[in-house]
């Protein structure tokens, strides 16, 4: 069938299905299934596997990884690996029986050299009778359902300027929403819009303002830094068809560490943003650590929940798990600040948030350099600082989930400290598709992790249990279960409501992809791609040596009672 708006705007009223990357525009990856219920998850067991491709490296990197969520409409499934091949699975029958395989024959080391984090693509969207989907070296491919016969294809990024696309695409009205990736190589990132019938480019909005723009002054420096600034967008954002706002969250801004290069807030980097869908013009913003010196993308999706507020009143709510160790519910029709608290137990570089602002309590606007906790955060001054969260977030790119009836959200949560080592730059340190980072990262300390639920009605943490490695895969949650998965490659099976451990799996390889669940001949699965790639190996191993006997591999494992 084809999928038109109308199917993605009720992408929830088809209970089997999973059609949209977050499960809807919300981006809540709750699933109204409940054959697989607390009582009897304890009885799942492997309904079949299939081996994927992908794990060969590239560029900087030795191998690929899986960090896709599987797209479900009407029993086939859809699935990426880490270089963009898109394959197309029949899932009728209790098996699985692989369809077609698109390859687009990615261009490794063009686009692997300037992968900062590893061959990571993150997944499909459905629109039409095409699949669509994105490649490292920056394209947008609309490939046919059926057949697999590319369709038609279109370059969106530029590996030539260290861009590369790692996110999967959101469709909006006949537009296929892409982010961009590259914000530790120098780039000035965007949002782009393609519309899918013309396959031309409808808006491009950059997340650094130009010269005439609003928020240029917050860049404040005689070297035009923003003009190499960072803020990408590689994770896929969320869209409120009732206001027309796509909201997207923005990355880190560059150099990652030396902000004195960059004095001034650095908008719209580490933000979340509110784009009309037609014009990609930015109604709102929302900025959670103003120059940054830290690396905390802000690039986590916005769930969009409503939630009773004082006086019968509702609010509409976005909801962000920060990289910086905070979790944020803003308004989603004006962006301001309603509720924010520390996520993770341990949090240095700021005393806390300001309660009307949300702003860290040290940030002083008069400031052109921030310093927040001057005692541990990194600087010219301060050139090897330990910090926490570590600059691989208290929460990273794996996706939160929402219960939308226990009004419980759940955060995938690394607890993670690391040292950095600040590095004065200059303007002739930007090279074409090299680092531009302005220090670097080291991982002295072990990291840990945790899956935490907050009410949102009260915006205070519920439950939270702890988990032996960080979690780098996302969660999934259903009525009365929620599923997450380790990079020591346990997927494990938690009670929504006390977050107790019902049941466990180990796969055998790491997981670094969120699970999902899928109806199929009237059988409800849960499915998940497994095989450690992401950030993790090069950046972060040293603190789970363990880990490092997780061998590359490239599979999909699917559950059933
Ligand atoms: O700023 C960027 O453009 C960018 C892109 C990506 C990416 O595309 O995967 C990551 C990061 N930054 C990043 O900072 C980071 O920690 C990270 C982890 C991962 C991963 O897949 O495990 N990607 C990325
Ligand atoms: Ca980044």
């Amino acid at each position: 069938d084809d999928v038109g708006q109308d199917r993605l705007l009720n992408a929830d009223k088809e209970a089997g299905n999973w059609l949209h990357h977050h499960k809807n525009y919300s981006a809540t990856r709750f699933s109204s299934l409940a054959d697989i219920n607390k009582d009897n998850v304890k009885n799942l067991k492997v309904a079949w596997t299939m081996h994927l491709g992908g794990v060969e490296g590239g560029g900087i990197w030795s191998h690929g990884g899986l960090e896709g969520t599987p797209i479900v409409e009407n029993g086939f499934m859809y699935v990426t690996d880490g270089w963009g091949s898109v394959y197309k699975i029949d899932a009728h029958g209790g098996k699985g029986v692989l369809l077609w395989k698109m390859d687009p024959k990615t261009d490794h080391d063009w686009a692997g050299a300037v992968a900062c984090c590893g061959v990571d693509n993150r997944g499909v969207a459905l629109w039409g009778n095409l699949v669509v989907s994105h490649t490292l070296d920056g394209r947008l491919i609309a490939t046919n359902k059926e057949t697999g016969q590319v369709a038609w294809q279109r370059q969106v990024a530029d590996p030539d300027k260290g861009e590369v696309i790692t996110g999967a695409p959101l469709i909006v009205k006949d537009m296929a929403i892409t982010g961009v990736a590259g914000a530790e190589y120098g780039i000035r990132g965007w949002i782009a819009a393609t519309d899918l019938k013309s396959q031309k480019e409808v808006w491009r909005t950059h997340t650094i303002p130009g010269k005439d723009e609003a928020g240029h002054e917050t860049w404040k420096d005689d070297k035009d830094a923003k003009a190499s600034g960072g803020g990408s967008t590689w994770v896929t954002g969320s869209f409120d068809p009732s206001t027309n706002t796509i909201v997207w969250g923005v990355g880190n801004p560059g150099p990652d560490w030396d902000n004195e290069y960059r004095p001034g807030d650095n908008l719209y980097t580490d933000s979340s943003l509110g784009l009309d869908a037609d014009t990609g013009k930015i109604k709102w913003h929302y900025q959670h650590t103003p120059n940054d010196p830290y690396d905390y993308d802000s690039v986590a999706e916005n769930v969009l929940v409503d939630v009773p507020g004082p006086n019968n009143t509702t609010q509409k709510l976005a909801l962000e798990a920060d990289r910086n160790g905070f979790a944020y519910a803003i308004d989603r029709n004006s962006g301001k600040f309603i509720w924010g608290l520390p996520f993770v137990k341990k949090v240095t570089w700021t005393k806390g948030l300001d309660p009307e602002s949300g702003k860290p309590v040290e940030y002083d606007p008069k400031q052109g350099v921030q310093r927040y906790n001057a005692a541990v955060t990194p600087s010219r001054t301060n050139k090897v600082t330990d910090i926490c969260p570590g600059n691989m977030g208290g929460k990273n790119w794996p996706p939160t989930a929402y219960n939308p009836n226990l009004k419980l959200w759940y955060i995938p949560v690394i607890e993670s400290c690391n040292r950095i080592t600040v590095e004065e730059t200059t303007p002739d340190k930007l090279k074409k598709r090299e680092f531009f980072t302005g220090g670097g990262p080291s991982q002295p300390v072990k990291i840990t992790g945790s899956v935490t639920a907050i009410d949102v009605t009260t915006g205070k943490v519920a439950g939270k249990a702890e988990t032996e490695f960080p979690n780098l895969g996302g969660i999934l949650a259903t009525p009365d279960l929620v599923f997450s998965g380790q990079p020591s490659g346990e997927v494990i099976a938690y009670d929504a409501k006390s977050l107790q451990q019902l049941w466990q799996f180990n796969t055998g390889g790491g997981v670094n992809a969120p699970p999902m669940t899928f109806s199929v001949d009237g059988k409800q699965y849960v499915a998940i791609l497994v095989g450690l790639g992401g950030a993790w190996d090069k950046w972060f191993i040293d603190a789970t040596p363990e880990l490092k006997r997780m061998q590359p591999g490239s599979m999909l494992y699917v559950f059933a009672l």
